[in-house]
């Protein structure tokens, strides 16, 4: 379980960084393409109002282009009159610096050569569409072509069109413009770094929270799988794992109480069990054991001792001419009498004894571990203690005996058998005149 909850956490991790990664890169990519786009087109834009100013100057100092490039070309008017490109507050030095080209303009005398680096930036055409300039792809007198023509800005003097410019399709910065764009983009790039580490840093301790309570929900699961109802977290907001949070606490409640009632009914039904049991064990006059506890238990316990050679008696006592005191006295004092003798039997005894009502009037005492002489001792203490017994306040004219037959395990090989011996003596006793204990045959 710990390894799942740790591989999701990893997994939800690692999900955190390729996706801060991804989108961070996705936007700075993004944002850098807008940013450098907008700052080429300011740089076009500046370029164009420079074209614009230097060539309609141009043209209105000598009146018309073809009187103006008999007198001196595009290029060193410009280069004369650097005011008239000049930015305004810039150290710049005019169009040709705007244009990255000024350390060639100086260097190369060829106009059009010297045009031809500026045509990197513009191409300049007649108001009939012709080049003015020889510059590749157009040569002097060429017509613009089609796919250009609509990206001719016109050059105006006093609202007429002079000329026309086409400003190229790749735009050259300066060394000021690649710093500025440098500069754009280190920022970018720092700022994209801070972004995704902030995404990381926020997104993995939301990912450890999520894992955190996933896990407290596993370890209350795995508690109810272990026995521990009534098991209870933390549903701390509402959504989704809220949710199941709260869910997860009504049905452990539920279980709880489910799984308290079945262990009360489980221990009513186990103590109902026990007390039928005992009860199928029990003699309900008396509250002694019954015969099929002797044949049951008193079985056992005999094999027991058979089995370690400990000696083992039993013995078998029969109330004498009880069915005289149920005549005489009643059906009701003979229950009593029995259940006195019963009394008296359990006082004389141990409680390792085993004490029975084996039938009417008949009880059987099982001694494990005894010897018959000792047995014996413990049967005349009971045949002495029921006959000197204070009967009257059962009735003024009771007396009651009774007649006991002993044998001791020698090589009996069952209690039934044993007991078989000990009724035999029994019989004697009887035989004898009653009311005493028989050990011997
Ligand atoms: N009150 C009462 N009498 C019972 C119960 N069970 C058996 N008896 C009576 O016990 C009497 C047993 O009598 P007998 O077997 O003739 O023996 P006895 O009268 O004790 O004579 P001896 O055993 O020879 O001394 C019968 O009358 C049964 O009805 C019982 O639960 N309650």
């Amino acid at each position: 379980m710990q390894v799942n909850a740790i591989s999701l956490k990893i997994r939800l991790i690692l999900s955190m960084v390729l996706l801060s990664i991804f989108s961070i890169a996705t936007v700075g990519w993004f944002a850098h393409a807008q940013l450098i786009k907008r700052f080429d087109e300011g740089i076009a834009n500046d370029v164009a109002m420079h074209i614009n100013k230097g060539v309609s100057t141009y043209i209105a100092t000598y009146g018309s282009w073809e009187e103006a490039e008999k007198k001196e070309s595009l290029f060193h008017f410009l280069e004369k009159h650097p005011e008239i490109t000049h930015k305004p507050h810039s150290d710049e030095e005019g169009l040709f610096h705007l244009l990255g080209s000024n350390t060639l303009s100086k260097e190369i005398d060829d106009t059009d050569h010297k045009l031809s680096m500026l045509s990197m930036q513009f191409h300049l055409f007649d108001p009939q569409f012709r080049s003015l300039v020889d510059l590749p792809p157009y040569r002097r007198g060429f017509t613009v072509l089609d796919e250009d023509r609509n990206s001719l800005k016109p050059i105006l003097m006093n609202g007429k069109v002079v000329a026309y410019f086409l400003m190229a399709k790749n735009i050259i910065h300066s060394p000021v413009d690649d710093a500025y764009a440098a500069l754009i983009r280190n920022s970018l790039i720092t700022g994209s770094i801070v972004a995704a580490l902030m995404a990381l840093v926020v997104g993995s301790l939301m990912s450890l929270r999520l894992v955190r309570r996933l896990e407290q929900l596993t370890e209350a699961v795995n508690a109810i799988d272990t026995g521990q109802m009534n098991q209870f977290v933390e549903h701390a907001g509402n959504d989704e794992i809220g949710k199941l949070a709260q869910a997860f606490n009504r049905m452990s409640e539920r279980l709880y109480l489910a799984d308290k009632h079945l262990r009360e009914s489980h221990q009513q039904i186990e103590e109902q069990a026990k007390l039928l049991k005992e009860q199928s064990f029990r003699d309900p006059l008396t509250r002694l054991y019954n015969r099929r506890y002797i044949d049951q238990t008193g079985t056992k316990t005999f094999e027991h001792a058979v089995r370690l050679n400990q000696p083992f008696s039993a013995m078998i006592g029969d109330i004498d001419f009880f069915k005289s005191i149920n005549d005489r006295f009643s059906h009701a004092i003979g229950d009593l009498v029995l259940q006195e003798v019963a009394t008296i039997l359990l006082q004389q005894t141990r409680t390792t004894d085993i004490v029975a009502r084996y039938g009417g009037e008949e009880f059987v005492i099982l001694f494990p571990e005894v010897a018959i002489s000792k047995a014996a001792f413990c049967c005349e203490q009971i045949r002495l203690a029921i006959t000197q017994h204070n009967w009257q306040p059962i009735h003024p004219e009771l007396q009651v005996s009774i007649s006991i037959g002993l044998a001791e395990h020698t090589e009996e090989n069952s209690l039934s058998t044993l007991i078989r011996h000990a009724d035999l003596r029994l019989y004697k006793a009887k035989s004898n005149g009653r009311n005493q204990v028989v050990s011997l045959d």
